[in-house]
């Protein structure tokens, strides 16, 4: 019997074509859907990134200053997950996040721990290996740590250890195996992120026990200072900078590496850009992934840009749950910094920024800021 020729043919031709249109609909759809997730986990499609690298190095620096209620913010991380009750124990680490503060070093953690390779704590600052803690108790430090089942290796994160004298030494007679990795940003917009954060602190919490007191355990002659704006913090009103100012001085990388080096090998360190990490997280991750020895777990479905945080999140939609970004006191906003102050500040980090780089043998992007100030 031909088709349509009878009441029951038309209402088959008419069942099929709605099927076929239905189904091509979907196909078209589903392959669209598909090219879009595959060139995302490849990497190929980053279309934030793209967007974020026409603009400063950390998108929001340079927007007029307006603190962002905490209404506005998303949520931030989730506890850590433990191993407790799954027959772990606590281990001294195999590796340490040594700083700089305001590089980037909670962010680091928090994504780092999330590998099922990674036993860390990210809801205490450690902070273990210091000038008041010169004869260390392994035991006590150890109980410091997250719990960790057998194939994890057990880390911890201080963002102070870097620049405190005896830090280098304590860490290499505790742990002499130990992996270290630093995180550095551009010293300027790291002085600044320090600022921010010691004014937060002061009108949260009051005056601060160790502001404005000498600390020569870090540097001598050095203290640290705040004031009113960040300008009058940094510099006098000749414009000449307060280099004792450890806003300041804790951004002279180069000053601080030579006695790290002097304890540990080389290839002991893992070095990464803190602004190449705020403007894409991956691929650092994945180097410290290949320096730890780990398998290798992230991948771009981790990592999900938020417009308004101006950062990447963790997407937990991997694991069922929600994307979650670092709480309100990572990733404030700049206020705009005069461009005379800016110029200095560049000029007086340039000398410090190219003995960094020859150490390392390598060029950080911004060592040389100076030529992107107007
Ligand atoms: N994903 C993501 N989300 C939020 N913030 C991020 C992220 N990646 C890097 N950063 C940068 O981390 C800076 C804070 O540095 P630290 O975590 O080292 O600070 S601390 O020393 O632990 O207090 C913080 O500095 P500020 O922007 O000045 O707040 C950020 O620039």
């Amino acid at each position: 019997m031909a088709l349509g020729s009878s009441g029951y043919g038309k209402t088959t031709v008419v069942f099929l074509t709605f099927s076929l249109a239905i189904c091509t609909a979907y196909l078209l759809w589903s392959n669209l859907a598909s090219v879009v997730i595959e060139s995302e986990v490849s990497g190929v499609r980053q279309p934030d990134n793209a967007r974020l690298r026409e603009r400063p190095v950390l998108g929001k620096s340079h927007r007029a200053f307006q603190p962002p209620s905490e209404s506005t913010l998303p949520k931030p991380m989730p506890p850590p997950r433990t191993n407790e009750g799954s027959g772990c124990e606590k281990r001294l680490p195999g590796a340490i996040v040594i700083g700089v503060m305001k590089c980037g070093t909670y962010a680091l953690k928090s994504f780092l721990h999330h590998h099922p390779d990674i036993a860390m704590r990210i809801d205490e600052m450690v902070n273990f290996f210091t000038f008041s803690n010169q004869h260390p108790d392994l035991e006590a430090y150890r109980d410091m740590m997250a719990c960790s089942t057998p194939g994890q290796l057990t880390m911890e994160g201080s963002p102070g250890y870097y620049p405190e004298i005896v830090a280098p030494g304590l860490i290499k007679i505790a742990l002499p195996k130990v992996k270290l990795i630093l995180i550095l940003r551009d010293p300027v917009n790291r002085a600044v992120s320090e600022y921010l954060h010691l004014m937060d602190m002061e009108n949260k919490m009051g005056p601060r026990p160790n502001m404005y007191k000498p600390m020569p355990q870090i540097k001598e002659g050095c203290r640290s200072e705040i004031a009113p704006s960040f300008e009058e913090a940094v510099s006098y009103s000749n414009g000449s900078l307060k280099t004792y100012n450890l806003i300041l001085a804790k951004g002279c990388y180069a000053d601080f590496l030579p006695r790290w080096f002097s304890q540990f090998p080389r290839q002991r360190f893992l070095i990464l850009d803190g602004d190449a990490f705020a403007r894409d997280p991956l691929p650092q991750l994945k180097l410290a992934e290949r320096f730890l020895d780990i398998r290798p777990f992230f991948t771009r479905r981790h990592f999900k840009y938020n417009k308004e945080k101006g950062f990447y999140c963790f997407n937990f939609k991997e694991a069922r749950k929600n994307q979650a970004c670092l709480g309100g006191t990572k990733g404030r906003p700049h206020p705009l910094i005069n461009a005379t102050l800016l110029r200095t500040l560049h000029r007086y980090y340039a000398p410090f920024n190219r003995k960094l780089n020859k150490l390392l043998n390598r060029t950080f992007r911004w060592s040389d800021a100076s030529q992107d100030v107007a």
